[in-house]
């Protein structure tokens, strides 16, 4: 396949890196600097114009706010071509609208595509279905989902690693104020993580949790904390606010689009 991938940062770059060796990938960016860094991992790089124009596929991967240049500067070239959209919150309904592509797909990864262990979930339908799922598949693990569950997925899998790394970063500040050398304890926090992981493949979270717990134990001292705190509560409300954020996106940018860009 000939596929565009408009925006080559961390989403873009490295989906061209896991699908040059199979496919024929044209990559752009807005900067000088990020294209000489993309022709350093051996991409081909090009204009928007030039990329949209050759591709059967096109990816793509700006930010959502960046998205309203790309369309004022190529809204004539999309109507033969099957688009896939990885930004946040725009839906396909709104990216039909406004590009007129032949196909419309969403696809949202997370940051682990750039080890290729993403979980990318994947909305849309057409004769391409197959070759979008290839696509993500290169990168990691896909799943079909319904789209209305998109902005549930972005704030779970999407910003999911910020916000696990946010916890690993706190418990290392934690195990600092207990007194344990920072690099030791950002290792133990890392560490944790892992094993905990390894653990829930076999067992429920509770399970887990109740298994660690001596009574009158250090464990039920720290959870005790955490459930007064109400952290719980707070870390499902934040996952809940990140999905009304997505949703929230595509409302802003419908309104920010002008007048005057151009529309199919
Ligand atoms: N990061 C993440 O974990 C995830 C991100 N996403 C979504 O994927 C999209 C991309 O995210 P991410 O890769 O992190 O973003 P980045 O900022 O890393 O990459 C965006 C890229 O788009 C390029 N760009 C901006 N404007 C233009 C333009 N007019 N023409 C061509 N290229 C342009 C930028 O070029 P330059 O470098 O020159 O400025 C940059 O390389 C976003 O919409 C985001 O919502 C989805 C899931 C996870
Ligand atoms: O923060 C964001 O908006 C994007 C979507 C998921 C991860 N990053």
């Amino acid at each position: 396949m000939k596929i565009a991938i408009i925006g080559g940062g961390n989403i873009g770059s490295s989906l061209a890196l896991a699908l040059r060796d199979k496919h024929e990938v044209k990559v752009t960016s807005k900067s000088e600097k990020t294209a000489s860094l993309l022709r350093e991992k051996g991409l081909t790089v090009s204009s928007n114009r030039n990329a949209i124009s050759w591709a059967e596929v096109v990816i793509i991967s700006v930010k959502p706010f960046q998205f309203p240049d790309i369309l004022r500067e190529n809204s004539d070239l999309f109507n033969d071509k099957v688009i896939v959209s990885t930004m946040a919150g725009l839906t396909r309904k709104f990216l039909m609208k406004s590009t007129g592509g032949k196909e419309v797909f969403r696809a949202m990864p997370n940051l682990g595509i750039t080890i290729r262990r993403s979980l990318t979930a994947l909305a849309g339908c057409g004769g391409h279905a197959k070759s979008v799922e290839e696509i993500f598949s290169a990168v990691g693990k896909t799943f079909w989902i319904d789209e209305r569950s998109f902005d549930a997925w972005t704030a779970l899998a999407g910003s999911g690693p910020g916000i696990v790394a946010e916890l690993v970063d706190s418990l290392m500040l934690g195990g600092v104020k207990s007194g344990l050398p920072a690099s030791l304890s950002l290792t133990a926090a890392i560490e944790v993580m892992e094993t905990t992981v390894e653990l829930l493949k076999n067992e429920k979270p509770h399970t887990l949790r109740d298994k660690v717990s001596t009574p009158g134990g250090t464990t039920i001292q720290a959870i005790s904390v955490l459930e007064e705190r109400g952290v719980g509560g707070a870390i499902m409300r934040a996952i809940y606010e990140a999905s009304i954020r997505s949703k929230e996106i595509s409302r802003e940018l419908e309104c920010s689009i002008s007048e005057d860009t151009p529309r199919k």
